[in-house]
């Protein structure tokens, strides 16, 4: 669709620039006309400070010859600045047809369409092209799965500055020990650096949001850990589901053991791209941690084997947290590297999260 779709809407441009002239020849042409109705469920709030479209582009640090991934670009107000920056090309990809007829004819009316190509889908399931920076106000509603494709996607580029919901931005810059420290800090600390730009009030927006906003940077690293990230997700899972137990008691669950117990038995797991599209599906972050929920399987027996195989499989876990001397810590006050070694304990034992 991408190419087609570009092609024809870029012989509406004309028609629709006249929409935008009489201040789209320059980008700061954000002010809301109202020619259709925005979708609030689609997160169809508007950035209309020209002063902050300004600092996100200032932000991002753009090169001479960047090739630019625009998320949900609406009607082109911040499209309209990466496309006027020396960067060679912009791909915005946008789930609305009314507005990528509106950023098409934006682009075509700034005489800078030759810049952009607009891929008409949903972001967290289109292909994306190569990419060095990726700078966008998303829909708050994709935030988690966007950034666990971005990060865990085989994606590599230099930075991803993202407008995001505030409280979503305080819980992705969280360091252990503060209170908002959650699961979705570790993973996405696991392989990329993050820092909070600069908050947005939600008066800068069209409509109003309920929420203010914060811009991010994600950078990933360059190298990447030395660990199986499908099972260091799972393993994240277990952990933050109750992030202030002690792992003691985390692991000395019965319900817990019993789980633990069927995966370590199992000779298939995730690998590769099925592995990717389970992270980028939804397992980067649990939202709430603390309502991460098991069915109570206690009670029942794991077929095959016997209590003494499960007691050795007990025995197991304990001293894996023996040895780590983690046992009394909680997942919500410790590092990466903490967390990692315990992780290679428990799978040198033959204790599988996946
Ligand atoms: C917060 S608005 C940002 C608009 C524009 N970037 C701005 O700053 O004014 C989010 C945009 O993302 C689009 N959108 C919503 N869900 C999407 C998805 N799953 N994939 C791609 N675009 C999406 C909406 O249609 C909307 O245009």
């Amino acid at each position: 669709m991408n190419r087609a779709v570009s092609s024809l809407l870029t012989r509406h441009a004309a028609r629709l620039g006249s929409l935008c002239t009489s201040s789209s020849s320059s980008p700061a042409s954000e002010a809301w006309d109202g020619r259709f109705r925005l979708h609030k469920p689609r997160g169809q709030h508007l950035l209309t400070n020209p002063r902050i479209l300004d600092a996100i582009v200032r932000h991002a640090a753009l090169r001479p010859g960047d090739a630019v991934l625009e998320v949900g670009p609406g009607t082109g107000n911040l499209t309209a600045r990466l496309l006027a920056s020396p960067v060679h090309h912009v791909t915005a990809v946008e789930i609305d047809t009314r507005m990528v007829e509106a950023v098409t004819a934006r682009a075509a009316a700034l005489d800078l369409a030759q810049k952009l190509t607009v891929i008409q889908g949903d972001a967290v399931e289109a292909d994306f092209p190569e990419f060095d920076v990726c700078v966008a106000n998303i829909p708050y509603g994709i935030s988690s799965p966007l950034i666990a494709k971005l990060l865990f996607g085989a994606y590599r580029f230099r930075t991803a500055t993202l407008l995001l919901q505030k409280e979503f931005a305080q819980r992705l810059v969280a360091v252990p020990g503060d209170s908002e420290y959650n699961r979705l800090a570790a993973n996405v600390r696991m392989v990329a650096d993050v820092k909070l730009l600069m908050d947005v009030s939600k008066r800068d927006f069209v409509p109003m949001p309920r929420v203010d906003s914060s811009l991010v940077e994600i950078r990933p690293r360059e190298a990447m850990p030395d660990v199986d990230l499908p099972e260091w997700l799972a393993f994240t899972r277990e952990c933050f589901g109750q992030k202030n137990k002690t792992l003691g008691a985390i692991f000395k669950q019965k319900r817990k053991v019993l789980e633990l117990f069927k995966r370590s038995q199992r000779t298939e797991r995730c690998a590769g791209d099925a592995a990717r599209t389970g992270i980028i599906l939804g397992v980067l972050d649990d939202g709430n941690d603390e309502a991460c929920s098991h069915e109570d399987d206690s009670s029942v027996p794991v077929a095959g084997f016997s209590e003494e195989e499960v007691g050795a499989f007990k025995e197991r876990i304990a001293s894996a947290l023996d040895s780590s001397e983690l046992a009394g810590k909680r997942p919500s006050k410790m590092s990466n590297n903490e967390l990692m070694c315990l992780l290679k304990l428990f799978n040198e034992r033959g204790i599988r999260f996946q």
